[in-house]
């Protein structure tokens, strides 16, 4: 089984070059110990900051077990963002451009980003004023959690891998992570909607009251990245120069909430997987609704969903925007992901 999985992760530094799907049947169920271990390694991060690969792995294992057994928002998920931000830090435009402490905190942000999710949405949180939402006042409830979590485990013994870190090493991947996981989504539901969207479509407000609660930190990302594409400074060695805490922290934020959203501009036979499981789980919080008598959530009602058209919006406005605007930055690096974008929408649009 070894030789198989190390054959499955070969394609580990190419988007899309591996089938997650495959790789949780094959690493008895460890997708993302897998995968963040072989990109640590490969990227010498245990020799750079003197990591215990035995509490390195503990630390991961015992991460994996707190993503919990729903369909789509499960370890397979984290272990996919992991790896695309894994590849879309080897862009050429951003060579030797972060440091590796930088690095690393994007790649452990993406591993613990989803960390315990319930498969019920910040909106549905916010709404029913749960535990959670009490817990976190409504303001980016979820993401809240996830951190939490990732970083209470971080905190037993057999799991402190950050052992040999100095105070400042810890502060600085502490407040990255931090900074990187808490735009990934959700907010305070009531911020307003972004008004390009709503107006425009003759879709029900709902699908974006979901946006706006899930995604609400998403509309300030994606303009502060425009205005750095505007204003971005390029070496002569065509690597982006970025020479302070907010411009890094930004392209960061940006290159993991990418990751996040990438499913659709991944090979078409993975994107219709991921489509399918995360239809199945918005499709078990719209039963959990509808048995409480609330109102089903867009997208959760599996009697009245038209899943084609929330993918095709979904791109149209949201993820082709965001990696439009990521592909300029890094451009003309991402060509090829915009290509596998603009391919994917072309399939669900053709089948509404
Ligand atoms: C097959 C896909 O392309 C699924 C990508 C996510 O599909 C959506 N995501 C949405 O918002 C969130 C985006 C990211 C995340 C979350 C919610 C909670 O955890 B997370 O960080 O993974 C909204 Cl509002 C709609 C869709 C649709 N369709
Ligand atoms: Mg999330
Ligand atoms: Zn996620």
């Amino acid at each position: 089984n070894e030789d198989a999985l190390a054959k499955e992760l070969e394609g580990i530094d190419m988007w899309g070059g591996i089938d997650l799907f495959k790789i949780a049947d094959i690493s008895n169920n460890r997708p993302l110990t897998s995968v963040m271990y072989t990109i640590c390694k490969k990227r010498d991060m245990f020799v750079k900051f003197k990591l215990s690969p035995v509490k390195f792995l503990t630390y991961m294992m015992t991460l994996e077990d707190h993503y919990r057994e729903v369909p789509y928002h499960n370890s397979l998920h984290a272990a996919d963002v992991v790896q695309s931000v894994h590849v879309l830090l080897s862009s050429a435009a951003l060579d030797s451009v972060f440091t590796d402490l930088e690095i690393l905190s994007a790649l452990i942000a993406s591993a613990m980003h989803d960390v315990d999710h319930p498969g019920l949405s910040n909106q549905y949180h916010c709404s029913n004023s749960t535990e959670l939402a009490i817990m976190y006042n409504d303001a980016s409830v979820l993401e809240n959690h996830h951190l939490a979590v990732g970083f209470k485990l971080m905190q037993q013994n057999h799991c402190d891998m950050f052992e040999h870190f100095t105070q400042k090493q810890w502060q600085s991947l502490r407040k990255m992570s931090i900074d990187m996981v808490g735009v990934l989504s959700g907010g305070l539901w009531e911020e307003s909607l972004p008004s390009g969207l709503c107006g425009v479509l003759e879709s029900p407000l709902g699908f974006f009251q979901v946006l706006a609660t899930d995604m609400s930190k998403h509309m300030q990302l994606l303009a502060n990245l425009k205005t750095m594409v505007e204003t971005k400074k390029v070496a002569a060695s065509g690597v982006l120069m970025l020479d302070n805490y907010t411009d890094r922290i930004q392209v960061l934020q940006n290159m993991v909430h990418c990751a996040d959203l990438s499913n659709s501009a991944k090979p078409i036979e993975l994107y219709k997987k991921w489509v399918s499981v995360i239809i199945d789980e918005y499709w078990m919080q719209g039963d959990v609704e509808r048995q409480a008598g609330l109102e089903i959530s867009p997208m959760c009602d599996r009697h009245n969903t038209s899943i084609e058209r929330s993918q095709v919006m979904f791109i149209d406005f949201v993820v082709h925007p965001l990696l439009e605007t990521w592909a300029d930055l890094v451009n003309p690096y991402a060509q090829e992901i915009i290509n596998e974008l603009s391919d994917n929408r072309e399939y669900y649009a053709s089948l509404i």
